[in-house]
C-alpha cells in the first residue's frame, strides 16, 4: 500500500460531468481507447465538477500569461477496468523490452517488472478505501499546446517509463532545450497548482484534486492544517 491510500476518503457526492472539451485541447483518439481500453457507457472526458471549475480555472490563469495556449488533456477518468487493462498492457510492454517469453522468467525477474509498472500505474484496487487516482474522476494527466496548436515538448511522453518522467528531471541541467523543458514543466505546474491541484511526485503530467494522494501531498507540505480526501471511486 502506499502512503497516500491511508488517508480516509469521505464522499462528498458531487457528480461526475463531462469537461467541456472546446474550452481545451485534447488527445484525440483517446491513447487507451486507441490501444483497446474499453470505457463501456463511461467517458475518459470526465472528472468531478469542481475539478472541472479547477481546470478551467487553470486554464484562465495559462492565459492571462500565455494568451492562445491550452491545457492538452491526456486522460482524466478511468475505471478499475480501464486502470487494470492499462497494468496489464504496461507488463506486457516491459516484457517485451526484457526479449524472453513470459514462462523463462524467474519469480524474482518477473517481481521486477510489476515494479516498475507500479512505479508509475496506481494499482487496479477495488477496495473503496484504496481507489485508483483516476477512479475518483479527481485526476488528470494534461500537457501544454501553444498558440499555435502546437504540443510542447516538456521532455518526455505522458506514461513514458524513463527517469525523465521524473518532475526534477531536468530542473540541474546546462543545457538550454532541457532548461526550456524544465520552464514548461514549472509552467504547467505552477497553474494547476494555483487552481488547486497537487502533482504527482513522480510524473510530471499528473494532477489532482480532493482525491487520496492530494491529500497526502497537502498534509506533507502543512503539518499543522491535515485534510482528508473527498472524492473515492465512482
Ligand atoms: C501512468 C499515469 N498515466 C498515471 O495516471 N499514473 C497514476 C499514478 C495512476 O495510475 O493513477
Ligand atoms: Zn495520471
Amino acid at each position: 500500500m502506499n502512503s497516500y491510500q491511508q488517508i480516509p476518503i469521505e464522499e462528498c457526492g458531487e457528480p461526475l460531468v463531462p469537461i467541456p472539451l472546446e474550452k481545451f485541447a485534447v488527445e484525440l483518439p483517446h491513447p487507451y481507447e486507441r490501444l483497446g481500453a474499453n470505457y463501456g457507457e463511461r467517458s475518459p472526458y470526465c472528472l468531478r465538477q469542481g475539478v472541472v471549475t479547477a481546470l478551467e480555472k487553470a486554464q484562465f490563469l495559462l492565459n492571462k500569461s500565455y494568451p492562445g495556449w491550452k491545457l492538452k488533456i491526456f486522460d482524466a477518468y478511468r475505471t478499475v477496468g480501464v486502470q487494470q487493462f492499462m497494468v496489464d498492457y504496461t507488463y506486457g510492454i516491459l516484457l517485451k523490452r526484457q526479449g524472453l517469453p513470459e514462462h523463462k522468467l524467474s519469480p524474482q525477474q518477473r517481481q521486477k517488472i510489476w515494479d516498475q509498472v507500479y512505479q508509475l500505474w496506481a494499482a487496479p484496487s477495488l477496495d473503496p478505501l484504496t481507489p485508483p487516482p483516476h477512479s475518483t474522476g479527481a485526476a488528470i494527466d494534461l500537457t501544454l499546446i501553444d498558440d499555435r496548436g502546437i504540443t510542447l515538448d516538456l521532455g518526455g511522453q505522458i506514461d513514458e517509463i524513463s527517469p525523465r518522467s521524473h518532475p526534477d528531471y531536468y530542473a540541474k541541467s546546462q543545457d538550454i532545450k532541457e532548461q526550456q523543458f524544465h520552464r514548461r514543466r514549472q509552467l504547467l505546474e505552477r497553474v494547476m497548482l494555483n487552481a488547486g491541484f497537487s502533482r504527482h511526485p513522480r510524473e510530471w503530467w499528473h494532477f489532482s484534486l480532493g482525491d487520496q494522494m492530494w491529500a497526502w501531498l497537502h498534509n506533507q507540505n502543512n503539518p499543522n492544517n491535515s485534510v482528508i480526501a473527498r472524492y473515492g471511486r465512482i
